[in-house]
């Protein structure tokens, strides 16, 4: 089974109008309530790619109850930690440009760890744990280092999609994979990336310290895998930009959805990129046929050690 664990799920609340005004009134007359968090965007897309999986999340108050009830009514299986706080409500402002107002996630009591904790010992060899998301600064890094600890020790699949200070700790822990944007590589090596030179540096870096799948995402410059054996940069089909929204959670799934039944990290990695562009290309997360109909158009293109130090 796939666990996805999303510490500060959302409702993201996104929203459409031809031009966005800053200090003044804007009407939007296209909106929609999307659930949110990255880990609930990996259980949703999991999903449509015809994987189970139970999302685990903190959620509370009304909106925790609108997310709950919409991954059910997806029919995805759902093992929530109720929390006294109202679960934020993102909000995504499509115009010309993207914006995004992400609210502060819930306070998190040792309790509601230990909640956690005892569902991750429920956990069996071969299941997988996906954490991903903001992990509050209510809770200590040492707590997810020991749920690290515990899935190594009990061969459960870890992947990490987090950023900050948490990444940092939590890689040397040797997770299967891990999926930075390049910015948030940049974050992790305190550097500004901007070559795919330098990023496979760094990826490579990270794979040295353990972690066994580095995808970098570069957003419509596609993305780049390094593993101990490979470095592969993928180019990204063209077409219109609808909303990057959960681009980068689709490419988890994909890769995840692949890679579990073939082991074959090339094939998952350009799985996971055509359905993170599948999602870019409309307004809610990727369908099955949307991404197999791009696969395609995922250009793979192997780079070599030399060329890349030069
Ligand atoms: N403009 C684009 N055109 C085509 N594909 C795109 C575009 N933007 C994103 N994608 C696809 O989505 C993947 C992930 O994108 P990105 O690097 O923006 O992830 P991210 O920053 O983690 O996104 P998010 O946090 O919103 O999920 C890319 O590797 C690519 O496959
Ligand atoms: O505040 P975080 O946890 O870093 O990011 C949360 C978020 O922006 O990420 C998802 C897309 O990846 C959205 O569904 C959600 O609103």
């Amino acid at each position: 089974m796939i666990y996805t664990c999303t510490i500060t799920p959302s409702i993201d609340y996104t929203t459409y109008l031809p031009e966005f005004k800053t200090g003044k009134l804007n009407r939007s007359d296209e909106v929609y309530f999307y659930p949110g968090g990255k880990g609930i965007n990996v259980s949703r897309v999991l999903k449509r790619l015809e994987v189970e999986s139970t999302a685990i999340a903190f959620a509370g108050g009304f909106t925790g109850t609108y997310i709950e009830q919409f991954l059910i009514n997806e029919g995805i299986k759902t093992d929530f930690i109720p929390t006294d706080e109202i679960t934020r409500i993102n909000v995504k402002i499509k115009s010309t440009v993207e914006t995004e107002l992400n609210g502060p996630g819930p306070t998190l009591l040792d309790e509601h760890l230990q909640l956690l904790f005892e569902k991750v010992r429920q956990m069996k060899a071969g299941d997988w744990f996906v954490l991903a998301g903001r992990l509050t600064d209510s809770i200590p890094t040492s707590f997810f280092e020991e749920i690290a600890m515990y899935c190594n020790a009990n061969r459960i699949h870890f992947v990490l999609d987090t950023s900050g200070p948490a990444l940092k700790e939590l890689v040397r822990l040797k997770p299967l994979l891990i999926k930075p944007n390049v910015d948030e590589l940049g974050e992790l090596f305190e550097t500004e990336i901007t070559s795919t030179q330098e990023a496979v540096k760094y990826a490579r870096n990270l794979v040295d310290q353990g972690v066994e799948h580095v995808i970098v995402s570069m957003g419509g410059e596609g993305a780049l895998l390094v593993t101990k054996d490979l470095i592969i940069k993928a180019s990204v089909p063209t077409k219109q930009v609808v909303n990057t929204v959960g681009s980068g959670d689709s490419l988890v799934s994909g890769f995840i959805a692949s890679y579990m039944t073939e082991q074959d990290a090339t094939k998952a990695f350009r799985y996971g990129v055509a359905s993170g562009s599948a999602t870019a290309f409309q307004s809610d997360l990727c369908e099955r046929d949307d991404v197999e109909a791009l696969l395609d158009q995922v250009l793979l293109n192997p780079l070599f050690e030399q060329d890349v130090k030069k």
